[in-house]
């Protein structure tokens, strides 16, 4: 769980709450305060959600992606800060136990579905994510690389 807290800036424009980036988590469970400051990237560009203290933005991160072979993506997305009114927003992220292999169901993968990434545990991501933060750039796709890279070294 993480408690994010927003002070207001003079300069909104010159910062960022939280940079771009795909939670690397399984889902993400966003309560947000009144106050708006999320947005996401599709289409080429930032749109801000609408804050509901009342309901819960679920966001789907790099290991559901991977779980679901592709199927569903995880989101770009950042948090902003504006001139008047702190914001504050609290994630609750669900991630697989560190044992599970994340692999997608066979009924998910065919001759027009190929496996997009090889199997992994959520703790080596979770330590690639934290060796290679990189904003925006997609960390999954870098870390399924990376997996490739190790998995040829291993038969050669
Ligand atoms: O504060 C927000 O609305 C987003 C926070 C976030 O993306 C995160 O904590 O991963
Ligand atoms: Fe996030």
């Amino acid at each position: 769980m993480r408690l994010n807290y927003y002070p207001s800036c003079l300069k909104p424009e010159l910062t960022l709450g939280t940079g771009p980036h795909y939670d690397p988590t399984s889902l993400t469970v966003l309560h947000q305060d009144c106050v708006s400051g999320l947005q996401v990237f599709v289409d080429n560009e930032w749109y801000s959600i609408n804050p509901n203290f009342n309901a819960f933005v679920v966001n789907i991160g790099d290991t559901f992606m991977a779980l679901l072979n592709g199927r569903y993506k995880s989101c770009l997305h950042r948090a902003v800060v504006n001139n008047t009114t702190p914001r504050k927003s609290l994630a609750f992220f669900l991630c697989p136990d560190k044992d599970k292999v994340v692999c997608p169901p066979t009924k998910l993968v065919d001759y027009n579905n190929p496996r997009l990434y090889l199997d992994f545990t959520w703790p080596v991501l979770l330590e690639f994510t934290q060796k290679h933060h990189r904003a925006e750039t997609n960390t999954l796709q870098a870390f399924s690389m990376l997996l490739q890279e190790n998995n040829a070294e291993a038969y050669e």
